[in-house]
């Protein structure tokens, strides 16, 4: 049986990428319309596993993200780095300079703002995903539109390229988790963490004492509010232990600065893959077609 894997988005999304590259193509994507919805179908059995950003190197933390999953029944059990090239899609006979309309997720409309600062006029809005969005044009038919998203989507909805690469860095990343239920038995060197400090001066400082003297890297610091505590922060960590046998020692040191420490997950880091170019892309400057 193929293992059911929860997304963000319609075919042709990121996420359906993502989840490729996590499980390979024998899977089928449960496909969800928000973030929420997708901790709801991990929650309530629908799928296997779930797959959600958390991160890009242009657009950066998705903290909400951090939110549900520690909220959610679920736990991290992986991540998966995929490379994001976005592409500019219109029906046939749109041109660039015609546009009032670019439709995209809010994360690819991100990384993307460089390229539309040429084109004041046109206006960029909110769609729940990158294929949809790129769906939703093909479907109005209005050569005033177009949506930001991948190639497969651009052609899974007979769409043409008005602009590739558009993205404002060509080291455009996101980084995904996989998402199990919390029975998943849990190994690895890498541990996502939330944490609130104690309320005493040096709390921050104390911890990172700790990950200094254990050898651990901390790969991600990010704080988020705790609306019921005003101006009290929770922090999202993540870090990499020199060797999984310390697991146990060092969440037991860190835990003692701390007034509350939650486990998001244990997992093995994956490598993040550096992006390729073909050789019609235009590395420098994105290419108008
Ligand atoms: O809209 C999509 O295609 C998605 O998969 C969402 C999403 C995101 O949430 O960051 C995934 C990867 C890209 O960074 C842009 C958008």
């Amino acid at each position: 049986m193929k293992l059911k894997i929860a997304i963000q988005g319609i075919k042709g999304a990121f996420h359906e990428e993502a989840a490729i590259r996590a499980f390979g193509e024998n899977i089928e994507c449960l496909c969800c319309q928000n973030f929420p919805e997708v901790i709801k179908a991990l929650d309530g059995n629908e799928a296997d596993y779930a797959v959600m950003a958390i991160e890009n190197t242009i657009s950066g933390t998705i903290l909400n993200n951090y939110n549900l999953i520690r909220e959610g029944n679920c736990e991290m059990v992986g991540e998966v780095f995929v490379p994001i090239k976005q592409y500019l899609g219109a029906i046939p006979g749109s041109t660039l300079t015609n546009l009032r309309e670019v439709r995209s997720h809010y994360m690819a409309l991100n990384q993307c703002r460089d390229f539309f600062e040429a084109f004041p006029k046109i206006d960029l809005v909110e769609a729940r995903d990158t294929a949809f969005a790129l769906k939703e044009i093909a479907t109005l038919n209005d050569p005033g539109l177009a949506a930001i998203g991948s190639i497969n989507a651009i052609k899974e909805y007979g769409l043409e390229v008005l602009a590739n690469n558009i993205q404002s860095n060509q080291n455009n990343i996101t980084r995904f988790a996989i998402l199990g239920k919390e029975s998943e038995p849990v190994f690895g060197n890498k541990i996502s963490l939330s944490v609130i400090l104690q309320d005493t001066p040096g709390a921050l400082a104390n911890l990172l004492t700790v990950v200094h003297k254990l050898k651990i890297n901390l790969t991600k610091i990010v704080s988020v509010p705790i609306p019921d505590s005003v101006f009290r922060y929770r922090f999202y960590l993540e870090i990499v232990l020199p060797s999984p046998h310390i697991f146990e020692s060092s969440m037991h040191e860190i835990s003692f600065y701390l007034d509350d420490l939650e486990i998001l997950g244990r997992y093995n880091s994956s490598p993040c893959p550096t992006p390729k170019f073909e050789q019609n892309d235009n590395i420098l400057t994105p290419q108008l077609i």
